[in-house]
């Protein structure tokens, strides 16, 4: 039984709500229980291993994908010399991936992640519209190095991050995954940052010339929308929300590699 409540406190059940039951076991209560605790007892776990099994499906597909993505990225290098046209050359495969990883705000939703969904709200939201709205939209910028430089950075990342939730799900995580996934980010995440910044600051002036996703009054909906500002408030709000999210994995850090029992403030 202890060893069960044990669980119960690790995996954060009862966090958000504290009226949640405890979980029972063969040998806790379940000989004695009634029918219905025994159904619902069944329930939950099935319900387990089906969020088990497809997060461990999710996180094979998204490092596979971003296996492929680095080989894809390394191919076109070694064959053209150049990084020009590579942005052009793996569009789709990032599109795809980077847009499939909204599901990870689901799984914090549906609570099957112990994850804050505003944080993984934020990281994931801040790369699609990287992707789509920036990079994918202003041809003008795809051949920059800062966006080679955000890419690359955002391969090793995945690479590093999804292999972790795999092989730990798996109950069989090498060490130097684990050591990998909360060290890198020291260095990867503000040089992701700055290969971020460096490409928006080089599309204002294009988005300011052409206009683009901007309506100016008068129009029919009486509605004024200035892309380019819109931008420079995207690239103001890195000041407060980098610092979180980097602090975030700091705690993660603290808390995976050194048992540090971290108490999270509500978000
Ligand atoms: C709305 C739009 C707003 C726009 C505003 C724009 C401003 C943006 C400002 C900031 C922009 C940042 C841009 C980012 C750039 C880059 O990415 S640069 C590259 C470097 N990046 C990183 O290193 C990313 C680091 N960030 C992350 O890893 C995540 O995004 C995270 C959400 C911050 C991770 O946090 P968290 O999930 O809390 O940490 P973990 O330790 O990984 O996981 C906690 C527990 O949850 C389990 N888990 C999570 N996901 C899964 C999964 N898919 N499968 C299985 N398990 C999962 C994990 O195992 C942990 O469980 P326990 O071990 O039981 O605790």
């Amino acid at each position: 039984c202890l060893h069960r409540l044990d669980q119960w406190f690790s995996n954060g059940a009862g966090m958000d709500d504290p009226a949640a039951p405890l979980p029972t076991s063969p040998s806790c209560h379940e000989e004695d229980g009634t029918v219905e605790e025994k159904e619902n007892n069944n329930k939950k776990r099935t319900k387990g291993a089906v969020a088990t099994a497809w997060l461990t499906f999710y996180n094979i597909a998204m490092t596979a994908g971003w296996l492929v993505l680095a080989m894809a990225m390394m191919r076109f290098y070694i064959q053209k010399g150049t990084h020009k046209g590579l942005y052009r050359s793996i569009a789709r495969t990032l599109k795809f991936f980077q847009t499939f990883a909204l599901l990870e705000v689901g799984h914090c939703a549906l609570g099957i992640v112990r994850t804050s969904v505003i944080v993984t709200g934020v990281q994931v939201c801040s790369r699609i519209f990287m992707v789509w709205f920036v990079t994918n939209s202003i041809r003008q910028i795809q051949n920059e190095e800062s966006v080679i430089l955000f890419l690359v950075v955002w391969t090793m990342t995945e690479i590093t991050r999804y292999s972790y939730y795999t092989f730990n799900l798996l109950h069989h995580l090498p060490y130097f995954i684990k050591w990998a996934r909360y060290n890198l980010f020291i260095v990867l995440y503000p040089l992701g940052v700055a290969g971020e910044l460096l490409t928006i600051y080089a599309a204002l002036p294009f988005v300011r010339r052409s206009g683009m996703y901007s309506m100016r009054l008068p129009n029919k909906y009486n509605v004024s929308f200035d892309y380019y500002y819109c931008l420079i408030v995207f690239m103001l709000s890195y000041i407060p929300l980098f610092p979180q999210l980097f602090f975030h994995m700091l705690r993660q850090r603290r808390r995976v590699l050194h048992g540090e029992v971290i108490v999270e403030k509500d978000d």
